[in-house]
């Protein structure tokens, strides 16, 4: 068994597959990444150990603490050494006729990053994912605690991206560095008001849904800004994964129509775990 990770800033999620060839999931699920004190991602990890597990295969954008306390709990739990994926200059996609891909023989993904390691992980497996699916432009947007939105050509390059908070780390950053307004929450049973917060509470946590919202209906008005001169406006494909996947397709999807820009649009939730996949099957 082949047990994948994919350790996020709230959750760490994990897939066990028994062939990286078929990716076929024999049990999936996921833990609270803050809960991760050597004792808890022991208790954690002690679910795999009766799996037959030959290798553990990670992508995590924890520190380097947290990092290597999950292996030496996978080491003293597992007794195996986990493979951390990391961002690399570049990734050479399988010759994949299915996607039409047989007229170019090799396909690069390029790092643009003048420091690649330092572009997330995460953020890099789920280009990967989607350069192994999708011959045309990309964009691909991971909600998670961040949300994160790259943009990659059809040659592979990345054009780069936006990092911005989602809706719990806004409301963290209001609760928790500004004094007011967490003593004004303290006093909220809960949240009161529909558009508009009656409390603190609400306030907050509308606003939050107002600024994600509007970052991914004005994305879309970015992309669309961008391709406006290109008679390729066509060749392009939006694709979404992450805990909040659901919600940024609805946006996405709601702008696109508005604007009346036929645009393909994917939710694929395992987007970092195919990527990890295609990572591993390489650098095994
Ligand atoms: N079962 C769940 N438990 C917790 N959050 C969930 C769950 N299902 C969906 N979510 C949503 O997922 C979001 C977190 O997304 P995700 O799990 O992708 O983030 P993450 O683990 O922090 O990853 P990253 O740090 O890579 O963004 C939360 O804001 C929450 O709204
Ligand atoms: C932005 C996050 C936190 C999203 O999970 C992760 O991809 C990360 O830690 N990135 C490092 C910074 C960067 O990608 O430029
Ligand atoms: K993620």
């Amino acid at each position: 068994m082949f047990l994948f990770i994919d350790q996020g800033n709230s959750r760490c999620k994990y897939v066990l597959t028994k062939s990286v060839e078929l990716f076929k999931e024999e049990a999936a699920g996921a833990w609270d990444s803050k809960a991760s004190s050597a004792d808890e991602l022991k208790k954690h990890l002690e679910q795999f150990a009766g799996f037959g597990v030959k290798a553990v295969i990670i992508s995590s954008v924890a520190s380097r603490e947290t990092k290597d306390l999950f292996k030496q709990a996978c080491e003293r739990t597992l007794k195996i050494t986990p493979v951390f994926a990391t961002s690399t200059s570049s990734y050479s996609a399988k010759d994949n006729s299915a996607i039409g891909n047989s007229a170019q023989l090799s396909r690069t993904l390029v790092n643009t990053y003048a420091k690649p390691q330092a572009l997330g992980v995460d953020r890099w497996l789920a280009m990967i994912a989607v350069f192994e699916r999708c011959v045309t432009d990309f964009i691909v947007i991971d909600a998670g605690t961040a949300i994160t939105a790259d943009w990659v050509n059809a040659q592979g390059v990345h054009q780069g991206g936006h990092i911005v908070a989602g809706k719990k780390l806004l409301q963290q950053s209001l609760l928790g560095e500004t004094g007011g307004i967490a003593w004004s929450a303290s006093h909220d049973n809960q949240a009161e008001g529909d558009l508009f917060g009656q409390n603190t509470s609400a306030a907050v946590s509308l606003g939050a849904d107002v600024m994600v919202e509007g970052y991914c209906r004005q994305l879309v008005r970015q992309i669309i800004s961008a391709y406006k001169d290109a008679d390729n406006s066509n060749n392009l494909e939006i694709w979404i994964t992450g805990g909040d996947g659901a919600e940024v397709l609805q946006w996405i999807e709601q702008e696109l129509k508005l604007l009346n820009k036929p645009i393909k649009v994917t939710l694929e939730p395992r987007l970092v775990f195919l990527g990890l996949n295609h990572w591993f099957s390489v650098n095994k």
